[in-house]
C-alpha cells in the first residue's frame, strides 16, 4: 500500500450462499464430501450471489469519500469488509490507521449494559485507558444528549439515540479513519445539524472519512470524492458532484420507467386532475415568435433526460432590458425565457433550480411557488415560460437546471418529461458594498438599540 493510502481496495469480491429451502443447507454440508470420498463430480445446493463483485479502489490520507447506489447496491457489505466485520470472498482491503465505525445500528455495544457502561467499553476497545475516557465522559454524555437514559441498558434505546451515543463514543476517540454508513439518517435535524458539524471538524483534523448516505446533499457538501455502486460493481467514481449527478440521473429515469408501468393503475387520479382543470388551456398568443435554438440543442444533449414528450427548445437568460446575459451584478434582476414544445396531452409543470459549482440545489421555483396551476399541454402545442428572479448569490459561477415534468401525486412523484442540467451558466460577480457569507444573501432589517 502506498504511504499516502488510508484505504486500499483491490479485486474485493463477496459471494453469498442463498438456499431455495433449509433443507439444501443441510445437503450442502454432507453431500460434497461424500461425492468426492466416492470420486463423484461434486454438486451444488445454493445459488451464488455476488454483493461485490471485482472492487478496487484507493482512499489517501485526509480525504473525504462518499459511497452511493441504490437499495442493495453493496455499499453496507464494502464498509463491512473493510472494517473487519465480515470477510470478502476474494480480493483484499487493507487499512492503515485507527477506525471508528458506525455500522448497522446495534453493532459496537453490548445490548444489556447501560449507556454509561458502553462508553466505557468502547473507549477501552478504541485503546483509551481509564483516565482518557474520564476526562472525554462528560464531552461524549453532552454530545450524545440522551439525558436519563445514559443510565439505563441500550436495549431500551430508540435507533435515534443508539445512534447518538454511537456516534459520540466515534468521534470522541480521535479516528484516524471515519467510517460511516447511513447512521446520519435516523437522527433528528438538530443531531444531524450537529454530526455534520463534528464531521467537518474530523475532516479539518486530517481525519480519512468514509461515508455512506442516500443524501445527495449531504455528500456533496461533505465529500470531495464518490464511489458510485451498482450491483456490486463500480459504475463511477470522481467528484462527487459529478458522480451524485449521474446516480441522480439514473434514479429518475428508474423513476420514470416505474411511472411508465404504473400508469395504467393512475389512470383514475389523471382523470380526477382533468375535471378540476379542464380549463386550464392558455390563449395563442400569435404575434410572439417560438424560438427554437439548435445550438443550445447540441450543446445540452449529454445533460438532458426525460421521456421527451415535452421538450425545451430554447432556455435564455436576460437581463430586464431583454438582453442576453451571463455576468450579472450581485442581486441583479434577470428574466429565464424558456420555449417549450409537446409532443402530448400532459399536466406539467416547469421548474427552475439555480445550483453552484459543486452541484448543490441552491434555489429555485416551479409552477406551484407562483401559484401557477399545472399546465395541460395539447400535442404540438408550444409555450413560454418566463420567471423573473434576482440572484442574491455569493461571488461564483453557477448554472441553471430546467425541469418540465407531468405530475404523478400533486407535491409527491413526477414523471421527468425533460430534465437539463447546465442549460444555462452565468456568473454573479462580487458585492460592492459587502462581503456576502452565504451563498443566498438575506436582505435582512435590522433593529439595534441600547437598553439600560
Ligand atoms: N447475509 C446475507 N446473505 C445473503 N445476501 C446478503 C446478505 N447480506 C447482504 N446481502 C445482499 O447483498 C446485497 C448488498 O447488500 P448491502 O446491504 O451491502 O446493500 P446496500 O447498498 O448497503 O443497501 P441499502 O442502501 O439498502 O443499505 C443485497 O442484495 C443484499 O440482499
Amino acid at each position: 500500500m502506498s504511504s499516502n493510502n488510508v484505504i486500499t481496495v483491490q479485486n474485493l469480491s463477496k459471494c453469498y450462499q442463498l438456499y431455495a429451502k433449509p433443507y439444501d443447507r443441510l445437503k450442502q454440508s454432507i453431500y460434497p464430501r461424500i461425492q468426492e470420498f466416492f470420486g463423484i463430480q461434486k454438486k451444488q445446493y445454493f445459488n451464488e450471489f455476488w454483493s461485490l463483485r471485482d472492487v478496487s479502489f484507493e482512499i489517501k490520507k485526509g480525504e473525504t469519500v462518499g459511497i452511493i447506489g441504490r437499495n442493495g447496491s453493496g455499499k453496507s457489505t464494502l464498509l463491512q469488509v473493510i472494517c473487519g466485520t465480515l470477510s470478502q470472498t476474494a480480493g483484499s482491503s487493507k487499512t492503515n490507521g485507527r477506525i471508528a465505525a458506525l455500522l448497522e445500528l446495534g453493532s459496537g455495544f453490548n445490548q444489556e449494559l447501560t449507556g454509561r457502561e458502553n462508553i466505557y467499553m468502547n473507549g477501552a476497545i478504541m485503546g483509551l485507558n481509564r483516565q482518557k475516557i474520564e476526562d472525554r465522559f462528560d464531552d461524549i454524555a453532552a454530545f450524545a444528549d440522551i439525558g436519563l437514559f445514559l443510565e439505563q441498558p441500550v436495549k431500551t434505546y430508540s435507533n435515534g439515540m443508539f445512534v447518538r451515543l454511537a456516534f459520540a463514543c466515534n468521534i470522541m476517540s480521535d479516528p484516524e479513519i471515519m467510517i460511516i454508513d447511513e447512521a446520519l439518517s435516523v437522527g433528528d435535524m438538530n443531531f444531524h445539524a450537529k454530526c455534520m458539524t463534528a464531521l467537518m471538524q474530523i475532516k479539518e483534523s486530517g481525519a480519512t472519512i468514509l461515508f455512506v448516505s442516500h443524501d445527495m446533499g449531504t455528500v456533496k457538501s461533505l465529500c470531495s470524492r464518490c464511489i458510485y455502486l451498482d450491483n456490486g460493481k463500480i459504475v463511477a467514481v470522481g467528484s462527487s458532484a459529478d458522480v451524485a449527478e449521474l446516480y441522480i440521473r439514473s434514479m429518475h429515469e428508474a423513476m420514470n420507467a416505474e411511472h411508465r408501468k404504473l400508469s395504467c393503475a393512475l389512470k383514475p387520479f389523471a382523470k380526477s386532475i382533468n375535471l378540476i382543470e379542464a380549463t386550464n388551456r392558455l390563449p395563442i398568443i400569435a404575434e410572439k415568435v417560438f424560438r427554437v435554438d439548435h445550438e443550445f440543442e447540441a450543446r445540452v444533449a449529454q445533460h438532458r433526460y426525460g421521456t421527451g414528450q415535452v421538450k425545451a427548445r430554447s432556455v435564455i437568460l436576460l437581463d430586464m432590458n431583454n438582453e442576453f446575459i451571463t455576468f450579472l451584478d450581485f442581486n441583479q434582476q434577470v428574466k429565464i425565457r424558456v420555449h417549450f414544445e409537446a409532443y402530448t396531452e400532459k399536466f406539467v409543470t416547469l421548474n427552475v433550480s439555480v445550483f453552484d459549482e459543486k452541484k448543490n440545489n441552491i434555489t429555485g421555483c416551479g409552477f406551484q411557488h407562483v401559484n401557477q396551476p399545472y399546465l395541460l399541454t395539447r400535442p404540438g402545442g408550444r409555450y413560454l415560460a418566463e420567471y423573473i428572479f434576482r440572484m442574491p448569490l455569493q461571488e461564483g459561477c453557477y448554472s441553471l437546471r430546467i425541469n418540465i415534468s407531468s405530475v404523478i401525486v400533486d407535491n409527491e412523484s413526477v414523471e421527468f418529461l425533460d430534465l437539463i442540467n447546465d442549460a444555462v451558466i452565468f456568473h454573479v460577480a462580487r458585492w460592492e458594498n459587502a462581503r456576502v457569507w452565504s451563498q443566498v444573501h438575506q436582505f435582512a432589517k435590522l433593529k439595534l438599540e441600547e437598553l439600560q
